[in-house]
């Protein structure tokens, strides 16, 4: 039996730019699917770029190998959040990954094959930005396992809209369903006055969403209780259900809840 044989959901997370928040939404969306009593695992294929590990504050930890493979590293005692990364495989975390594609696609499969994850409900694959190598490989190599499709996400501006138009490109290409879009970063409320300031402008995420007619799940604040749960490695979900922020992340699980359970029966 395969080592995705017990994982219900596969689902990856792309966008076109870098720092428009992957790995914050596949965070959140882990927590979230966690709090709403699911198993799940985070596989972050980002080889150059490794957060995932530094979110959950467990970039110290090690991957050890059972018969089955690698063992994922699991976030809490009860392991219903397990984690793979080549942050875990490096000597030290800051270490730079410098390697041509052939190298990088062959660690993809290695790990799409030999993570031993047991029983999940959902899988998390956290995408490197663009549509590079890495993303043909990780998309082929999951393709037998057939994933339930990809959350594309963006900030705000044109520039960065624009570079989601190529990522719907690719999933067309790939044959990956669109999950829906999700807008990032989009506008600061100000926790005083509660007044809304668009910093990056607002809307391009669910104009573009409308305009290629897949689902928009939803525009994420700038919320700086978000990027302080993150950078200490601290539950946002459980510990600031109050904040900006908390009310959208919640609402892209239920969805993505919503539609799994479409797709099981
Ligand atoms: N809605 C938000 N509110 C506040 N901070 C955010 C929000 N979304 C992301 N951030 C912060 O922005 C930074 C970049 O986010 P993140 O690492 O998730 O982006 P990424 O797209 O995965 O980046 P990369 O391309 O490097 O993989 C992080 O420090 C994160 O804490």
């Amino acid at each position: 039996r395969s080592n995705l044989g017990g994982v219900r959901h596969i689902l990856l997370v792309l966008s076109g730019k870098g720092g428009v928040g992957k790995s914050t939404i596949s965070t959140e969306l882990a927590l979230s699917l966690r709090h709403s009593g699911k198993k799940v695992g985070i596989l972050d294929v980002d080889l150059c770029g490794p957060s995932i590990p530094r979110m959950f504050k467990v970039q110290d930890n090690d991957v050890h190998q059972c018969d089955a493979g690698w063992v994922p590293v699991f976030v809490d005692q009860e392991k219903s959040i397990s984690l793979m990364s080549i942050g875990f495989l490096l000597e030290k975390p800051d270490d730079a990954v410098v390697w041509r594609g052939p190298k990088k696609n062959a660690l993809i499969k290695q790990f799409v094959a030999d993570v031993a994850w047991g029983e999940l409900d959902f899988l998390i694959v956290d995408t490197p930005p663009g549509t590079s190598d890495e993303h043909i490989s990780t998309v082929e190599a999951l393709r037998p396992y057939k994933p339930l499709g990809a959350i594309l996400v963006t900030t705000p501006q044109a520039v960065s809209v624009g570079d989601v138009r190529r990522e719907l490109t690719f999933c067309k290409k790939t044959g990956l369903r669109v999950l829906g879009i999700v807008e990032n970063m989009s506008g600061f409320v100000c926790p005083h006055c509660s007044e809304c300031t668009n910093i990056f402008s607002k809307g391009g995420g669910e104009e573009l969403a409308k305009h290629a007619g897949v689902p928009f799940l939803g525009s994420v604040p700038l919320d700086p209780q978000l990027s302080q749960s993150l950078e200490e490695g601290r539950d946002f979900i459980q510990e600031f259900p109050k904040s900006s922020a908390f009310p959208a992340l919640t609402r892209i699980a239920q969805q993505i809840l919503d539609g799994a359970l479409q797709q099981s029966s």
